[in-house]
């Protein structure tokens, strides 16, 4: 059998791991996070920098077009947006916000409408910033440059046409410089540098997209795996936390609850092999508890015992017998029936002590409690004051005085000629059986009384007067109070 500490420290280490584990499944989780985040980064990014080289592209074009046009038209219009869109790509003036590739197309059929403007920042000046290779910007720096080489051919050609007189020679020429192989050679210098632009910046967002996939795919796996491993762990800890409780955590709270609720009697019952669990030191507790809960009960009956009956005959003491007392007054007066008080002194008990010893007057006396108890009804009562000194209290004697007397009357003679019947006592000394016979008699005052005759004090002097009566007539008789049998 596994015991306590082995099982307590399983499940110490498992609710670790499991704890190392949420850990760990959150740090692969926000890689995850992070990898995936770097592929839309790198995704944004190539598609900026196809943005940004397509603007180069874009405004070799333009200026191409810009130029033709005004030369072949004059109009100045085409030379102001020539400018533009080199002053634009400069960063001399501010940059249209919406500067897509169609911009200057609209510009023309929607004159004299303007985009938005933006900040004036050069087109190269972007460039360096969106995290190009140097080999990659060398290429977009050799397109510019060559795409500015060009726009002093374009200058010289535009200015033909404006030289006075405007001749259709110089504008021949014109159109000649800006259409011939020359002029061709020169724009495929500006686009070959950003198609091997483009070509290095795919490969190098393609690896790093690639590798982000990787990393991600791979985290993604990790982290599956972690909580996989985890669910696993976490049924090996409810399945361990099942173990130390040895049973569901809801029934042991009911039982706690119950325990707590100072229920120690009922008893928890431990299905075999439970002993080491929590349940089994809870049934363990709950029987330790039971046993200090019986014993607190017998401990408080002794108190009561010891309080309200005499050690030695087990007879209701003085302090009960009064409260009995109390209560059969309050019980007259309602039946309107009579009571009777009876005082017994034994005679001559003292020689018995002193021959013998007070052990073998205990006997007596234990003897005496027992004929007394025979002597009368469950519901009448029989105390014992101290020494030899007894008390009979007889309840519910009729309404008629008279009836009540003789009735009492009967009773005790009856246990006068009882407690003088020989007592054979009988004890062990020296590990040998003892035996003495014994004759002794009793001294008995007889009050009646119901609801309205005098308090308990009184009634008691009443029949301890007429018990002294009885003594003084000679003792082992019965003598009723001022002659109450009468
Ligand atoms: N064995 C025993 N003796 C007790 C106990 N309590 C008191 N006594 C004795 O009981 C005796 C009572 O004596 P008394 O009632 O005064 O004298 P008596 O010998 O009975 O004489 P009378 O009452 O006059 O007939 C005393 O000797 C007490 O010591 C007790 O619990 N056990």
């Amino acid at each position: 059998m596994i015991d306590a500490n082995t099982i307590e420290s399983q499940f110490s280490r498992n609710v670790l791991k499991t704890i190392l584990l949420i850990v760990l499944a959150a740090i692969t989780f926000a890689f995850y996070v992070y990898w995936e985040r770097q592929i839309i980064r790198t995704n944004e990014l190539r598609i900026r920098s196809i943005q940004l080289a397509n603007q180069l592209h874009q405004s070799s074009d333009d200026l191409t077009r810009m130029a033709r046009s005004y030369v072949d038209t004059g109009n100045p219009i085409f030379k102001q947006d020539y400018q533009q869109i080199l002053d634009i790509r400069e960063g001399k003036i501010p940059r249209p916000l919406a500067y897509n590739n169609y911009y200057w197309d609209l510009q023309l059929s929607d004159r004299p409408g303007q985009s938005q403007p933006g900040k004036a920042v050069a087109l190269l000046e972007l460039m360096q910033h969106v995290g190009f290779t140097e080999e990659e910007l060398d290429k977009l720096e050799l397109a510019k440059a060559n795409s500015d080489a060009l726009t002093k051919l374009e200058f010289s050609a535009m200015a033909l046409v404006e030289k006075q007189p405007v001749t259709d020679e110089n504008r021949a020429t014109a159109v000649r410089l800006l259409n011939d192989a020359n002029y061709h050679q020169a724009k495929a210098n500006i686009m070959r540098p950003i198609s091997e632009f483009n070509t290095l910046m795919e490969q190098r967002t393609y690896t790093a997209v690639k590798f982000a996939e990787k990393i991600t795919t791979f985290s993604r796996l990790i982290f599956i795996f972690i909580s996989v491993v985890l669910l696993l762990l976490m049924w090996r800890v409810y399945y361990a936390l099942q173990v130390t409780l040895g049973c569901s955590v809801g029934e042991l709270h009911s039982r706690m609850k119950r325990l707590g609720k100072g229920d120690f009697a009922t008893p928890i019952i431990l299905p075999e092999g439970k002993e080491n669990t929590v349940l089994g030191m809870l049934a363990q507790a709950q029987n330790n508890l039971a046993i200090m809960d019986q014993k607190r009960l017998e401990a408080e009956e002794k108190v009561r015992q010891l309080a309200f009956y005499d050690s030695l005959t087990e007879l209701p003491n003085r302090r009960l017998f009064e409260d009995r007392l109390r209560q059969a007054r309050y019980s007259s007066k309602r039946n309107n029936e009579f009571d009777a008080l009876m005082f017994i002194d034994l005679d001559n008990f003292k020689p018995l002590n002193d021959q013998h010893g007070h052990g073998i007057g205990d006997l007596l006396l234990i003897e005496v409690a027992h004929r007394l108890q025979n002597c009368v009804r469950e519901v009448d009562t029989v105390a014992r004051f101290g020494g030899d000194e007894f008390v009979v209290m007889l309840v519910d004697l009729k309404d008629d005085i008279n009836v009540a007397n003789a009735h009492a009357k009967t009773i005790a003679e009856h246990i006068c000629s009882t407690l003088a019947q020989p007592y054979q006592l009988t004890w062990r000394e020296n590990n040998q059986e003892q035996s003495i016979t014994h004759s002794c008699s009793a001294s008995i005052g007889v009050v009646i009384f119901s609801s309205d005759g005098g308090n308990d004090e009184e009634l008691l002097k009443m029949a301890d007067d007429a018990m002294y009566e009885a003594k003084n007539s000679g003792r082992n008789c019965v003598c009723f109070y001022q002659s109450q049998a009468n």
